[in-house]
C-alpha cells in the first residue's frame, strides 16, 4: 500500500512546518531522537492514588508495540499523556523530541494535530457528518495557515487525497459521502484510521478500537492497521487488554511490568 506516501499531497507544507517545528523545539528530525520517550512519568488523578509512575520507556520511530494490561492499569492515562490530552505531575514524554506538556495550548493542539494521530476506543466520529467531512475536519485542525501552499488548499486535491486513504484501507469508494452513522462498525473503525492517518502523523496511537469485533473481523482489522502504519511510516502504539492481538507485534509489552503504580494495584484480573 504504497500509495500512501506517493499521492500528491499538501505535503511540502507539511514538512516545512514540521521541519520548522522540530528543529526550532529538539532537533527532532534527528535519526537518533526516538518518535516517544517517556522519563521519571509521574501522573495521578488524584493526590494519594498515583495512576502512572514509569521510570523510562521509549519508542523508535516507525517502530510497533503492542501495550496490554487488565482494565484500569492506565492504558489510557498513559496514551492521553504521550498525545498531550493529560499533562503530569512528574517527569515528561518527548514526542520526537519535544516535551508536549510544555507547549502552550495552541501549539501543543497544532502539533498534535500534525505529528499524532489517534483511533479512540469508541472511534470518536462525528455521526452525522459525511466520511468525507469526518476526514478533513481532521486536516483542518493540523493546516498551519503560515505554510499552506495552493496544493494544501484545493479542494480537490484533499478529496483526491482521502480517497487514496480510504482506498488503501479498503473501504467502498461510495462510502466517502456516507454519515459516519450509516456505516457498520468494522468500516468505521477504518474510517477513524484514515483520519488519524490523514495528516501523515509520526506517531499513530490506538486505543483498544476492536471490542466490538468478532475474531476474524479483529484479524483483518489488524492487519490492515499494522500496513497502513507501515506504509505510512509511522511509529505505533496498540493498547488492549486482549493478548489475542499480541501476535500481529513484535514488540509486546505489559504495562504492569514498566509502569510501578500499576505493579502495586491489587487488579481483579491478576488475583485469578
Ligand atoms: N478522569 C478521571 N478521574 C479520576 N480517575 C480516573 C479518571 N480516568 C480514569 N481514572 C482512573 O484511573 C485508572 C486508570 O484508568 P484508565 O482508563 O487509564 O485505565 P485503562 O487501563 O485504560 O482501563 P480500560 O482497559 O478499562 O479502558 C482507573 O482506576 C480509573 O478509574
Amino acid at each position: 500500500m504504497s500509495i500512501l506516501k506517493n499521492e500528491p499531497t499538501g505535503d511540502d507544507a507539511k514538512s516545512a512546518s514540521h521541519n520548522h517545528q522540530i528543529n526550532d523545539l529538539n532537533n527532532g528530525n534527528n535519526a537518533q531522537v526516538p518518535a516517544v520517550l517517556v522519563e521519571s512519568l509521574l501522573f495521578s488523578y488524584v493526590a494519594s492514588k498515583p495512576i502512572i509512575d514509569i521510570k523510562k520507556w521509549q519508542l523508535g520511530k516507525s517502530e510497533q508495540v503492542f501495550l496490554y494490561g487488565p482494565s484500569g492499569c492506565g492504558k489510557s492515562t498513559l496514551l492521553n499523556l504521550i498525545s498531550g490530552i493529560l499533562s503530569p505531575q512528574g517527569g515528561k514524554v518527548s514526542v520526537l523530541g519535544t516535551d508536549i506538556a510544555r507547549l502552550k495550548t495552541s501549539k501543543r493542539d497544532r502539533f498534535r494535530a500534525q505529528h499524532i494521530g489517534v483511533v479512540f476506543q469508541q472511534f470518536n466520529l462525528v455521526p452525522y457528518l459525511s466520511v468525507l467531512d469526518n476526514i478533513q475536519l481532521a486536516m483542518h485542525f493540523a493546516n498551519d495557515d503560515s505554510n499552506k501552499t495552493d496544493a494544501m488548499k484545493k479542494e480537490s486535491t484533499k478529496q483526491q487525497r482521502i480517497a487514496s486513504m480510504l482506498h488503501a484501507l479498503q473501504l467502498p469508494s461510495d462510502c466517502i459521502l456516507q454519515k459516519a452513522s450509516e456505516l457498520s462498525v468494522g468500516q468505521q473503525q477504518r474510517v477513524a484510521i484514515a483520519r488519524a492517518l490523514i495528516n501523515k502523523p509520526d506517531v499513530l496511537i490506538v486505543d483498544e478500537p476492536t471490542s466490538a469485533l468478532d475474531a476474524a473481523a479483529k484479524d483483518a482489522f489488524m492487519q490492515v492497521l499494522t500496513d497502513t502504519a507501515i506504509s505510512s511510516n509511522a511509529a505505533l502504539i496498540f493498547v488492549s487488554h486482549d493478548q489475542s492481538l499480541a501476535r500481529h507485534f513484535k514488540r509486546v509489552e505489559s504495562l504492569t511490568d514498566i509502569n510501578y503504580t500499576a505493579a502495586a494495584m491489587p487488579e481483579p484480573e491478576r488475583r485469578t
